[in-house]
């Protein structure tokens, strides 16, 4: 059992506190349609169970992540809001950053090769350490060969990404990819895909946001611990408050903030990527931030040191990416926790358990609000960081006791998605030959992580119970077992079908005169859509079956992510949804669902490890049998 009184106690009054707090997810997402159970019989733990009949096609409900973060190595594809997807720019930058991208991948792909003087290799090649996963990571046998394989280079690699650049360059001019890039160049029938001007953080970190309400509920939430970019100079700083509003009227924002978020990590591969982090702080720097050192801050009480936050962020994407995704978790934990001091609603939460349960549905809640620029129960209003620190050194110290119970408040939308520690959780990959150095190879990443996690956020209150390796790795976990994959389809698809579905005649072809060549050089390209991980507080509790009767989607325009009925539900049946394919046999399916951490317990299975026994006893062959094409994956709802 845990030591943190963070991670979940198996006692009576915490079961109560769960329940509770489900019931409050629930009705605040407008429930009837379901309720969470603790247990289900057959022992998968919580379950979502319809309290109706829910007709197929029906929504079972509808919510919005708590976190979600685009993958690293998808940047390059889509140009999204940072904190809730949504595509941002025109069709025309969305198709100029994705060329561009892809051209920088390329070229940093031929570039190692010359710069190992052009020899071939057999080694691990591929597109950089971004988002390289731990896993491989911790899976390479000794140091020594780490490096020669970073090194070294795949020569067909090369050669196919020298074909591709040329085939690239054959359809479209760097320049024609600059000025689609920058706005300058339109595309006829553009104007039915319309989407919101980027708006960059306020910071000019790189991170680019679908309006100014996002990007504030973003700063709220978790940005303004986790921005990598130094305050601007004092003289500014009170207009830094409403820089967000001011940058939504900014007639260079969406050009900038377009080619920012590219510079930030856009090409999603190479050496760019790892970069990003100093690129996104000098490129702050050049917006007016000061060039010395700069002194860490005082935000919400958290000591934030914005040079240790860019080595962390730098870390995890050179090693895995839901490290960022946690200290979203961490950051936003801290903040509900300081801002519930702030209000003095401690002394409240320490008292009764359903007000502590109560605090932890309306974060979800209140995150739910989506772009309106709410980010929690107890939002307010951002003040200067100079306001802010006077406050705070104003107030008395909290009690130990207040800020136990603020911050176990604070943690409740988490806190029941918690299952392992992620070196316990994930599988071992089969090429992987001690187990046991993997999982220490893993925790030792983890741990390194944390390391400069907490060298960027120090907070005497709260760090000593938050930031402990025992809860980062559960965190951590927490994605492993529980995330959900979001895809969300590109406009520029959209465009592309558009375009083919027009009638034959003089006007399409002069469309496909313009439109053709670009499609030609995106290739497959054209159709990537958004890939994000999110947690989500009641999908995260929906189990898995391999004749699931709902099925996800998502929907990039209000943020949310909706559970539908794929056939008729009856009230007091359990919800489930497929996380694999389930076309595969039982075998594979079983082997995809180990990566999960779990044998699947579900009818199908039941039955199939059933019928291959019978055959077995009998002398007969395989388990198999195949069902309808489904996928856990969620598209877009249209
Ligand atoms: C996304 S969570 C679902 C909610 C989970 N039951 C809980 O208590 O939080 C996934 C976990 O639920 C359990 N689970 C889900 N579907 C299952 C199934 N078909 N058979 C056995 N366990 C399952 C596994 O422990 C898995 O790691």
């Amino acid at each position: 059992m845990s030591d943190s009184f963070l991670l979940p106690q198996p006692d009576s009054v915490e079961e109560e506190v769960a329940r509770a707090y489900y019931n409050d997810v629930v009705t605040a997402l407008g429930g009837p349609n379901v309720e969470v159970r603790l247990s289900t019989e057959d022992g998968k733990g919580k379950g979502i169970f319809a309290t109706k009949d829910i007709p197929e096609g029906e929504t079972v409900f509808t919510e919005v992540p708590l976190v979600s973060l685009q993958h690293i190595e998808n940047r390059g594809s889509a140009l999204v809001c940072y904190r809730c997807l949504r595509f941002v720019g025109t069709v025309e930058q969305q198709i100029g950053h994705k060329l561009h991208c892809l051209v920088e991948e390329l070229r940093s792909t031929t570039a190692r090769h010359h710069q190992a003087g052009g020899e071939g290799g057999g080694g691990a090649g591929g597109s950089g350490a971004a988002g390289a996963a731990a896993g491989e990571e911790a899976g390479d046998a000794e140091e020594g060969q780490e490096e020669e394989e970073g090194s070294s280079v795949d020569l067909e690699e090369v050669l196919q990404a020298g074909e591709r650049l040329e085939q690239i360059y054959s359809h479209v001019t760097p320049e024609r990819i600059e000025a689609l890039r920058s706005g300058a160049e339109r595309l006829p029938m553009t104007e039915d895909f319309q989407l919101p001007p980027p708006v960059p953080c306020r910071r000019r970190c790189g991170e680019v946001f679908c309006g100014a309400a996002c990007e504030a509920a973003a700063w709220e939430q978790f940005h303004c611990l986790l921005c990598t970019a130094p305050p601007p100079p004092a003289a500014d700083a009170a207009a830094a408050a409403d820089a967000a509003a001011d940058a939504a009227a900014d007639a260079d924002a969406a050009a900038s903030a377009s080619a920012a978020h590219a510079d930030a990590g856009g090409a999603g591969a190479g050496p760019s990527s790892s970069s990003s982090s100093a690129a996104a702080v000098a490129a702050a720097g050049g917006a007016g931030g000061p060039a010395a050192e700069p002194e860490p801050e005082l935000v919400h009480g958290v000591r934030v040191d914005r040079r240790a936050l860019a080595a962390f962020v730098e870390q995890a994407r050179e090693t895995n990416e839901i490290f960022i995704l946690a200290a979203q978790v961490l950051a936003s934990t801290l903040i509900r926790a300081a801002r519930a001091l702030e209000l003095g609603e401690a002394s409240a939460a320490a008292g009764a358990a359903a007000a502590v349960a109560a605090a932890g549905a309306a974060a979800a809640a209140g995150t739910a609000a989506g772009c309106s620029g709410a980010a929690g129960p107890s939002s307010s209003t951002p003040s200067a960081p100079q306001q802010q620190q006077q406050q705070q050194q104003q107030q008395p110290p909290p009690t130990p006791e207040a800020c136990r119970a603020a911050l176990a408040a604070a943690w409740r939308p988490y806190v029941y998605g918690w299952k392992r520690v992620w070196w316990e959780a994930v599988a071992v990959p089969e090429d992987v030959d001690s187990e046991e150095e993997f999982r220490e190879q893993l925790r030792s990443l983890a741990a390194d992580s944390l390391e400069l996690l907490a060298a960027a956020l120090h907070d005497p209150r709260f760090g000593p119970d938050l930031l402990t390796l025992e809860v980062y790795g559960s965190v951590v976990g927490l994605f492993e077992l529980n995330n959900l994959g979001l895809s969300v389809c590109s406009p520029v698809e959209d465009f592309f079908l558009a375009v083919d579905e027009e009638e034959e005649g003089p006007d399409k072809a002069a469309v496909c005169k313009l439109t053709g060549p670009l499609l030609d050089a995106l290739d497959a390209e054209y159709a990537t859509p958004c890939e994000a991980t999110a947690f989500l507080a009641l999908q995260s509790c929906i189990n898995h079956s391999c004749d699931p009767n709902a099925t996800a989607a998502c929907d990039s325009g209000d943020r949310t992510a909706t559970v539908l009925a794929q056939r008729d539900i009856a009230a007091g049946d359990e919800i489930t949804l497929s996380y694999i394919d389930v076309n595969l046999p039982y075998k594979r399916r079983q082997a995809e669902l180990r990566d999960y951490g779990f044998v699947c317990k579900c009818e199908r299975c039941t039955a199939d490890l059933a019928a291959a026994k019978a055959r077995k006893a009998a002398g007969g062959g395989k388990a198999g049998g195949g069902m309808g094409a489904l996928r856990a994956k969620i598209g877009k709802r249209r």
